[in-house]
């Protein structure tokens, strides 16, 4: 059973190419176009889903509770680089993330970083394989997958309000061109 534990894998673990990947603290998408040609959102879920069960802390649920989640490609052209699972906490709807339901192919990153009032914290790691579902979510989306992927994810607060991010990063990321 994979557990909150989970997400306190030290960075060095991670192949040295994904560290500056992995370490990003500006907007993902941003460092993706700089690096990748025609970047783009390919929306894939974008609904009322239950948190997996090492999210729940993160976001303030004591058990799981149907909530907003979205789940996206991001791809350069038709090469998928990362899938991103992003889970609204209890209260988000009610306060600053209710736009998250009408997001769009926009990416989420321009509008989580275009507010000064959204606060980003720490960034955890973790090394999924297939009994992650979030694992075998990015392999539905894009196609055959190694065995052992590495995430990163961070939590976005707006007073109470909290969305969790987590961005899995798919073998084109190490092959980036700029
Ligand atoms: C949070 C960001 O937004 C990116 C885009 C996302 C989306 O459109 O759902 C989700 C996570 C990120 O990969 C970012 O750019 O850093």
């Amino acid at each position: 059973m994979y557990t909150r534990r989970l997400w306190r894998q030290p960075l060095c673990q991670a192949p040295r190419r994904l560290h500056p990947w992995l370490q990003h603290q500006a907007s993902l998408t941003a460092r993706l176009q700089a690096h990748f040609p025609d970047v783009h959102v390919r929306l894939l879920h974008q609904g009322w889903s239950r948190p997996h069960a090492d999210e729940l802390g993160e976001i303030g649920m004591q058990r799981p509770q149907r909530t907003l989640c979205r789940e996206v490609l991001l791809l350069s052209g038709d090469t998928p680089l990362v899938f991103a699972h992003s889970v609204a906490g209890h209260d988000a709807l009610r306060h600053g993330f209710r736009l998250l339901s009408r997001q769009g192919t926009r990416p989420l990153g321009a509008t989580l970083f275009a507010k000064p009032q959204i606060t980003r914290h720490p960034l955890s790691w973790c090394r999924i394989d297939r009994r992650h579902p979030l694992w075998r979510k990015a392999a539905q989306a894009a196609g055959p997958l190694p065995s052992v992927l590495w995430a990163r994810r961070s939590l976005f607060s707006l007073g109470t309000a909290r969305l969790l991010v987590t961005e899995v990063f798919l073998p084109a990321i190490r092959r980036e061109v700029a």
